[in-house]
């Protein structure tokens, strides 16, 4: 479990990191989202002790990363794939981790195939290819076999195959009770990989939720309600217009009027109850969810830094 409490960074004026209180949890994978600029990198730099806070605390199982004896077993964490010895090849640079963190030596064949690069053990690391070195990476943080896997844009240069495995990976991770906590700017990745999700703006908490509680929090989310007889739909909108956050006639493709009605802020079983209550008949009635990236859009639209003006 990873705990942050009133977590902060400043840099001169930029508060990077801004009064975080946060729990990760074990048994799930964890998403952390933000613009960018928003502090997740060095969020996870702060967890394994690469940066001081200015105030707060971060602990991994209560502890601070620093103060566990083999922090590698506690913490594996892939932050930047290209920090490697590029004239070391694959096997040497973990050995060499391996050595100095007091792990086996032989958990680093098991770690080669895990990732798939046991049959380019042998290539320096300066040859590898940016998925090469993100699998490499990922081999590192696994090395201690560790409770708790932090991983800053994992898939970045990875291949459709690489991408699904590195979901495969996090998912079972997660399902061995282990702490996975990874950013991603891949909205639709997230939305198949994570649990939980984390965003951050500014530095700031702007949401820490369950993924399906996220979409359905968005204002996007409207029920969709046809109507056979245009008659009921004029009556169905008057009464729906009093609760409801707003009620929008359309009509299905070749259709000559409206026999739709799309309407906010309201649930579809209550749209269905009122049209029972007014004996209205109902041709069909579900809820369109928005998709993670719309819903993720919203919630940061105040916090984008270093958006790019629309085109007009
Ligand atoms: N070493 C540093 N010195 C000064 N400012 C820094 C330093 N590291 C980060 N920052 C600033 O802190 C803020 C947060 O940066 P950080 O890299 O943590 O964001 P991020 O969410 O990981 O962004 P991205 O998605 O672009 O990777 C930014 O404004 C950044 O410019």
């Amino acid at each position: 479990m990873i705990t942050l409490e009133g977590l902060s960074k400043r840099y001169g004026e930029t508060r990077a990191v801004d009064a975080l209180d946060l729990t990760v949890s074990p048994g799930r994978v964890t998403g952390f989202l933000g613009p960018n600029g928003a502090g997740k990198s060095t969020t996870m730099r702060m967890i394994l002790g690469l940066d001081t806070p200015t105030g707060g605390s971060a602990l991994v199982d209560g502890r601070p990363y620093s103060a566990w004896p083999v922090p590698l077993a506690k913490v594996g964490a892939l932050l930047d794939a290209k920090a490697l010895h590029p004239r070391r090849t694959a096997r040497n640079h973990l050995i060499a981790m391996a050595r100095s963190n007091g792990i086996p030596v032989s958990r680093v064949g098991e770690v080669l195939a895990i990732v798939g690069l046991d049959t380019v053990r042998q290539k320096k690391a300066g040859q590898f290819s940016l998925g090469m070195g993100q699998r490499l990476g990922i081999a590192g943080a696994l090395l201690g076999d560790p409770e708790v896997l932090m991983f800053d844009e994992p898939v970045n240069g990875l291949d459709p195959d690489g991408v699904r495995w590195v979901r495969q990976l996090m998912r079972s991770l997660a399902a061995e009770g282990r702490t996975v906590f990874v950013s991603s700017h891949l909205m639709s990745e997230m939305q198949l990989t994570a649990d939980q999700l984390v965003v951050i703006g500014r530095g700031k908490l702007i949401a820490d939720a369950p993924i399906a509680e996220v979409i359905a929090g968005s204002s996007r989310t409207t029920v969709r309600v046809r109507v056979p007889v245009r008659a009921d739909l004029a009556v169905l909108r008057e009464r729906l217009a009093e609760e409801a956050e707003q009620v929008e006639s359309v009509s299905a493709p070749a259709t000559p009027g409206p026999d739709q009605l799309i309407v906010t802020g309201v649930s579809a079983e209550r749209v269905g109850d009122l049209a029972h209550e007014l004996g209205v008949r109902l041709h069909e009635l579900y809820t369109e969810r928005p998709s993670l990236e719309e819903a993720y859009m919203e919630l940061t639209a105040d916090s984008v830094q270093y958006g790019v003006a629309a085109a007009s």
